[in-house]
């Protein structure tokens, strides 16, 4: 039913049981440790987000992990960072056996044009992350209110990986209706329900047709480890914020150790892939001289202001971008239609200083042009 209404895949059972269990736990530690409560930008204003987040960058890419270490502050809202962690171990055990179902989805499904394709040499694989963004969610009033993730470095209809751990909750996802159907149709909303060691795959058109959200909850589940904490030589919850852990074997775990401990957290884990043609020094600037950030045109604005001259969005000094409303010449003719015969969705580049300035940002915007910004694929790169 997911597949069917939904541009989501649901996946149980995703991790080999003791995998999914022992990565709990190592999460829930580390999100013990210290992670943060992020700002979220919700409906044209800051909010506190009522849970705990946390950026990791997988180790392995040479490079490339700089470039998105620089790009681990916008996970945060803008605030400068310490350098991310790299992937623990039991995360990049899991990645591994995340990346071949993903891979196996995305080959069945069609793809777009505007969607990051590997090299004609290196056609495979097709989706490899290489960030993930944590979420811990402690007790069912902790949430995530309505979003789309932002695209400034997955770009145009991205795929995201999206795996739960620990207490079920519910997953809901609500189509955003482009303003010229809404007389026709209203939106819907999906509630999904996650077990532990789930895996639902955002593909693409998830980010540009739907907003997602982890609403409130009266009342949970508790979720019951299926293994204690001394199967791994994991010291207990309770000690671990204030001692270093004590590693036992575990065949000598006697009495208290095995016992398990029954929680009220979910610990979900988004592995994303962040497109090389859309890497941090990339990223256009705005009036205030910060990087901008990408958002995907969900009610269809651009399309209807085309039709409406001049262009001017919100009128004033804020109306400043524009330049990429008209001059596009690749994908206007023929209804919106582009090469492949599918209807295209279009992108802003907005000012982002709404967010580090108290909501006083500069207002300019622009229409993302892939080709003219030298992104996409090209032949033999
Ligand atoms: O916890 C979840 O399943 C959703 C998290 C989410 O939407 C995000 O991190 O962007
Ligand atoms: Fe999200």
């Amino acid at each position: 039913m997911v597949a069917q209404h939904t541009p989501c895949t649901l996946h149980f059972s995703i991790l080999p049981p003791e995998l999914a269990c022992k990565l709990f736990y190592t999460m829930v530690d580390l999100a013990r440790g210290g992670w943060k409560r992020n700002k979220w930008w919700l409906f044209e204003r800051m909010v506190e987000s009522p849970h705990r987040t946390a950026f990791f960058v997988r180790k392995d890419l040479g490079r490339e992990r700089a470039e998105w270490t620089e790009a681990a502050q916008y996970w945060y809202n803008g605030t400068p960072t310490d350098i991310p962690p790299a992937f623990p171990p039991e995360m990049e055990e899991a990645c591994y056996i995340i990346e071949r179902v993903v891979n196996t989805e995305m080959r069945k499904r069609k793809r777009f044009s505007m969607e990051w394709r590997p090299s004609s040499d290196t056609p495979e694989p097709l989706w490899q992350a290489n960030v993930a963004a944590s979420n811990c969610y402690e007790g069912g009033k902790e949430t995530v209110g309505w979003h789309s993730d932002q695209l400034t470095y997955l770009g145009p209809y991205p795929t995201i990986a999206s795996l739960s751990l620990g207490t079920r909750r519910t997953f809901s996802l609500r189509d955003v209706v482009p303003a010229e159907e809404q007389e026709k149709r209203h939106a819907r909303t999906y509630n999904i329900s996650l077990p532990h060691n789930s895996l639902v795959i955002m593909h693409a058109t998830t980010q540009e047709r739907f907003k997602h959200s982890i609403p409130p909850q009266s009342a949970v589940d508790i979720y019951k480890p299926i293994l204690p904490r001394s199967a791994f030589n994991i010291s207990s919850s309770h000690s671990s914020s204030s001692s270093p852990p004590k590693s036992k074997p575990a065949s000598k775990v006697v009495g208290e150790d095995v016992k398990i401990e029954p929680s009220n957290i979910r610990i979900n884990i988004t592995f994303r892939f962040y497109r090389p043609d859309f890497r941090p020094q990339s990223t256009p600037r705005c009036k205030c001289g910060i990087p901008m950030i990408l958002r995907p045109d969900m009610k269809n604005t651009i399309a209807r202001e085309k039709t409406r001259k001049p262009a001017s969005r919100s009128g004033g000094a804020s109306s400043v971008g524009g330049s990429g409303i008209d001059g596009r010449g690749s994908s206007d003719e023929g209804g919106g239609l582009n090469v492949d015969g599918e209807q295209e969705m279009k992108y802003w580049w907005t000012c982002y200083a709404y967010a580090q300035k108290e909501g006083k940002g500069c207002g300019f915007w622009k229409v993302m042009d892939l080709h003219a910004e030298g992104r996409g694929w090209k032949e033999g790169a």
